[in-house]
């Protein structure tokens, strides 16, 4: 049993082998940890069933879960708190928000903003990669409704998707119908879920899949009805958690860890390409078009 517990512990370790980035801005919200084990801060909602070990952790920025450094941060921490839990086996991965799981990176994260600022935030984006893809518990995404971008890589870094069987509802990597350019990781991350070909077609042509056509190639796994999405999570939690944690915790690194280190090795290099593309101004200009057509699109 010892030996059990300690590769629990360590292995989490060996497979980020990132440093954790913690914002002091958010620590606060730790004190709120609950002995009935469900916690929250802003962004991110965590219930933990200690009967099974698993929890549920829910993004919550209204109206459609942009990935903000401050969501970003709130999910890290939380997800580093879970990852050393030693009664948490499980992760199950949703919204708060009826509709859309995440809308991907907050634009307004991208322009307009300082070199610090945008340095910060992808610092962040890359921590929540780091820590998700790199999580030694069983994750499954619940996807409740849409899922562009940042999203979409959300999900595909867990080891299982659900996602609501809507036709309304997409997944995909689309950076480049904004005019950018998903990064390695994200394109790693791709090409671990659905493969090559699929990924290099996906990825030029920033394609959104409807969850029907998505589930065709297995950018997602499994399709319910919206109103069954939690309680099929649960259910396919159940049957992962029914593997020995050992051998599954061993396994599951054998093939993620060759991607993991990639970014890890270069982590402020991938940081500096950011910032400078980011800061150009024909990117700025794209990514402002692109939040201007949001916009009109409801008028
Ligand atoms: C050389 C290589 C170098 C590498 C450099 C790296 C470059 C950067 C890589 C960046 C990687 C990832 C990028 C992203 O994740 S960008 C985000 C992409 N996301 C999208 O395209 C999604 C856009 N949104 C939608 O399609 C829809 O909003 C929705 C999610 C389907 C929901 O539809 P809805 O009808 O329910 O809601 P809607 O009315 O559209 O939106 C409500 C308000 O929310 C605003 N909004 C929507 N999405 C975002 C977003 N991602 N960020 C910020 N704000 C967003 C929208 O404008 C509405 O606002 P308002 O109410 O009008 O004020």
């Amino acid at each position: 049993m010892a030996a059990l517990a300690v590769l629990r512990r360590s292995a989490p370790a060996r497979l980020l082998s990132g440093t954790l980035c913690v914002h002091s801005r958010v620590l606060a919200p730790w004190r709120q940890y609950q002995s009935n084990r469900h916690f929250s801060n802003d962004k991110i909602l965590v219930e933990m069933d200690e009967s099974t070990g698993v929890a549920v952790m829910k993004m919550k920025n209204p109206p459609v879960n942009g990935l903000s450094l401050e969501l970003l941060t709130e999910f890290s921490i939380s997800l580093e708190k879970l990852e050393i839990d030693r009664g948490c086996r499980g992760l199950i991965l949703t919204s708060a928000s009826p509709k859309v799981f995440s809308a991907g990176l907050d634009i307004t994260e991208m322009c307009g903003k300082s070199a610090e600022h945008y340095a910060a935030f992808w610092k962040a984006v890359q921590e929540m990669w780091l820590k998700l893809f790199g999580s030694n518990m069983v994750t499954i995404a619940a996807i409740n409704g849409s899922s562009p971008a940042g999203g979409c890589l959300m999900a595909m870094c867990c080891d299982y998707r659900i996602m609501a069987d809507s036709p309304k509802y997409a997944i995909g990597l689309n950076e480049t119908q904004l005019g950018i350019v998903a990064p390695f990781w994200f394109k790693d991350t791709m090409t671990h879920t659905v493969g090559s070909r699929v990924t290099e077609q996906s990825l030029q042509l920033g394609q959104m899949y409807p969850a029907p056509a998505a589930l065709k190639f297995g950018l997602v796994d499994q399709l319910v009805p919206e109103d069954k999405v939690q309680i099929t999570a649960a259910a396919a939690m159940a049957q992962w958690l029914s593997v020995p944690d050992h051998a599954r915790q061993i396994t599951k690194p054998m093939i993620r860890k060759p991607i993991v280190d990639r970014l890890v090795k270069q982590r402020e290099a991938d940081i500096d390409n950011f910032v400078s593309f980011i800061s150009k101004e024909s990117i700025q200009k794209s990514l402002q078009a692109y939040m201007d057509r949001l916009k009109q699109k409801k008028q």
